[in-house]
């Protein structure tokens, strides 16, 4: 078994209860439906890694710090889990040729069956723009959780996914073609080496606001160059898989090294906010300039780049603590700060928000809690294609329409790629994050990222369609199939009830219940009693959070000798709380006990200084 290859074995062992004899035995064959030939890939061959690192175990340097980019974290194989790896998949991949070009058929087929030529006409799946605006129209209910919810969702999604695209050399590439101006698809989207598959948008009176007939997509690039051999293309993940901070202090050297500052510390700008960076995809309009940080995206929501400023702040602070109390050189600074940070991440990650996420009854039954860890070195830590491209997008449902900024209302679609406000009124965007609620998680999603994502000059995107379009560039299976990975009972009627009350609107876009898009079909479960999952997003996420758990060997709780902490520094990181560190990074004065939900009398505001200090004398 190698890296890269769909790797289940471990499930078995740590989750027996889900484990299924159909998903465990090697590749899922799809159901094999009247005209469906499934395409058979596989068996999961060894892929050549890409670089062969080899990690001692003497060597001090990759023994006791976690590496930048991830490797040497699995002894065995030293690449799991390593920035610009593999996303893994759990399923066989559904690209119409077999290996690499979209998934853009429906499972409805009219085929007369020869011995030895089986002809099939063939119908095109619905635009993805044309589930997202029946699927994911607007229908706004305020949920109990806090914006903090969905923008530490997004904050811990940018510690462990990004897939690499292909960089376009113009502007809007993809929707130029004379095919596309003629209502016909992208000629990409029918070859396995294109990288144009640019959404259709098909003018009908339901469809509320775009009077274009293209929205740009560009596929996410494959791995490697050899698709031509007949094995599925792979999307390439940029960051570690590990929650490490990676979004912090960047997933490969160039990067950390860039964000590096003397005697241990972060880079800063003026007023302690984020260095200087480059403006990429930056609104420059009306700020100063634009940020650098572990992860590109910071400037997509100000939200997010608030979170980014707290964490580098927190690393400084502790920083400057251990330098007041030790004789530690500018690296062991860095590396112990580090260390420190990368364990609040994931502590607040397993006991805060994911019990505000997956309900008490799942959390236990994958092994969420705190507590009991042993590390497993059979589990594969890599992101899942399933969790990073449908499964983890949930959280575009809990998006607000707005910011209160300085008592005003910023409608999102102004927020989106500008830090303007970040220098300005930062506390006045961690005090909005704070005390607005979310929107609630269901299969709606805020016109402002459905239609208005990324306006400019009236032109604005569509983030549901982007995700339901994303799938089948990187050969999701659909739906039902993503049910039966789960053991949940497949659908078979528009009517189930598993489907809530979206039934008659996929119906009206699809033309077979096995056509569903993962995101479409699990955006539109119910959420589970005390949960803000359906039972296919459950299944998906939890399974992913446990790999990424026993699959660490740097998790904070290991009993490692060299990586993990000396009991009394585990007792003291086990007192601190995002509540405590964004008293000490905003200067708060009061904050509420459990962040991700709204002020109400059992989560009454408390003073900062009634919460239990960051301890740090165990360190020396
Ligand atoms: C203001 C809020 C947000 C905006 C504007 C936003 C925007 C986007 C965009 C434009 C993409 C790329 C879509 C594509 O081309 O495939 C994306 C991907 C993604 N988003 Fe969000 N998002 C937001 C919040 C969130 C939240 C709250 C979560 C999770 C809780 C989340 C999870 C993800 C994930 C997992 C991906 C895939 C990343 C990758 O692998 O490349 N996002 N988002
Ligand atoms: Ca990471």
């Amino acid at each position: 078994q190698s890296y890269g290859e769909e790797d289940t074995s471990h499930v078995m062992t740590l989750s027996m209860e889900l484990a299924q004899e159909s998903k465990m035995n090697g590749v899922y064959q799809l159901r094999n439906n009247t005209c469906y030939i499934p395409y058979y890939v596989g068996p999961y061959i060894t892929y050549p890694t890409e670089s062969q690192s080899t990690c001692p175990h003497d060597d001090q340097a990759t023994r006791i710090y976690r590496t930048i980019n991830g490797t040497c974290n699995n002894i065995l194989e030293p690449q799991l889990g390593q920035s610009n790896g593999r996303f893994k998949r759990y399923l066989q991949a559904e690209y119409d040729d077999g290996y690499s070009s979209p998934r853009i058929y429906s499972r409805n087929r009219t085929c007369t069956d020869y011995v030895i030529y089986r002809k099939c006409i063939k119908q095109l799946l619905p635009s993805a723009r044309t589930v997202s605006a029946a699927i994911h129209t607007e229908y706004n209910i305020s949920s109990p959780n806090t914006v903090m919810l969905m923008q530490w969702g997004q904050f811990l999604d940018h510690d462990f996914t990004a897939a690499a695209i292909v960089q376009p050399a113009e502007e809007n590439p993809c929707c130029n073609h004379s095919d596309v101006r003629a209502g016909k698809l992208h000629p990409d989207s029918f070859i396995s080496d294109g990288q144009c598959f640019p959404i259709p948008i098909v003018q009908d009176p339901s469809d509320r606001h775009f009077n274009r007939t293209c929205m740009n997509f560009i596929r996410s690039k494959s791995i490697d160059d050899r698709i031509g051999f007949f094995r599925p293309r792979e999307q390439q993940n940029l960051l570690t898989a590990f929650i490490d901070g990676s979004n912090v202090y960047g997933s490969d050297d160039t990067t950390a090294s860039h964000l590096r500052g003397q005697n241990g510390r972060m880079k800063t700008s003026g007023n302690n906010l984020l260095p200087r960076g480059n403006d990429g995809d930056c609104i420059r309009d009306n700020a100063p300039y634009c940020f650098a940080a572990g992860d590109e995206r910071v400037h997509v929501f100000p939200g997010l780049t608030a979170m980014h400023t707290a964490f580098v702040r927190l690393h400084n602070y502790l920083v400057e603590k251990f330098d007041n109390h030790t004789t530690w050189d500018g690296e062991k600074l860095y590396q112990e700060s580090r260390k420190v940070v990368g364990a609040i991440l994931q502590r607040i990650t397993y006991t805060e928000w994911l019990p505000e996420i997956l309900n008490s009854y799942t959390m236990h039954q994958y092994r969420l809690n705190e507590g009991g860890y042993q590390y497993n070195q059979n589990v594969n830590p890599s992101i899942s294609g399933v969790f990073g491209t449908a499964a983890f997008r949930f959280g575009h449902s809990l998006i607000p329409d707005f910011l209160v900024i300085d008592g005003q209302e910023k409608p999102s679609r102004k927020l989106f790629n500008n830090p303007q406000h970040v220098f300005t009124s930062l506390d006045s965007i961690v005090a909005n994050l704070l005390s607005n609620p979310a929107q609630m998680r269901d299969r709606f999603v805020s016109r402002e990222v459905s239609d208005h994502l990324f306006e400019r000059n009236g032109i604005g995107f569509d983030l549901p369609a982007f995700n339901i379009q994303r799938g089948r560039d990187h050969g999701l299976p659909s739906y039902n199939m993503f049910r039966y990975f789960c053991g949940l009972p497949e659908v078979t009627s528009f009517n189930s009830s598993y489907l809530g009350n979206a039934g008659p609107s996929l119906q009206s876009v699809y033309a077979h219940v096995d056509d569903i898009d993962v995101f479409a079909g699990g955006m539109s479960e119910p959420n589970l009693p005390g949960s803000n999952l359906g039972p296919l997003f459950s299944c998906i996420i939890a399974q992913q959070f446990q790999d990424l758990k026993y699959g660490d060997s740097f998790w904070y709780e290991t009993s490692d000798q060299q990586r993990g902490f000396k009991a009394a520094e585990l007792a003291s990181i086990k007192k601190i709380g995002l509540s405590k560190v964004l008293c000490q990074v905003f200067n708060l004065v009061k904050v509420q006990r459990n962040p991700f939900k709204l002020v109400t009398n059992t989560n009454p505001e408390v003073l900062c200084d009634s919460l239990d200090d960051i301890d740090l004398t165990p360190w020396y």
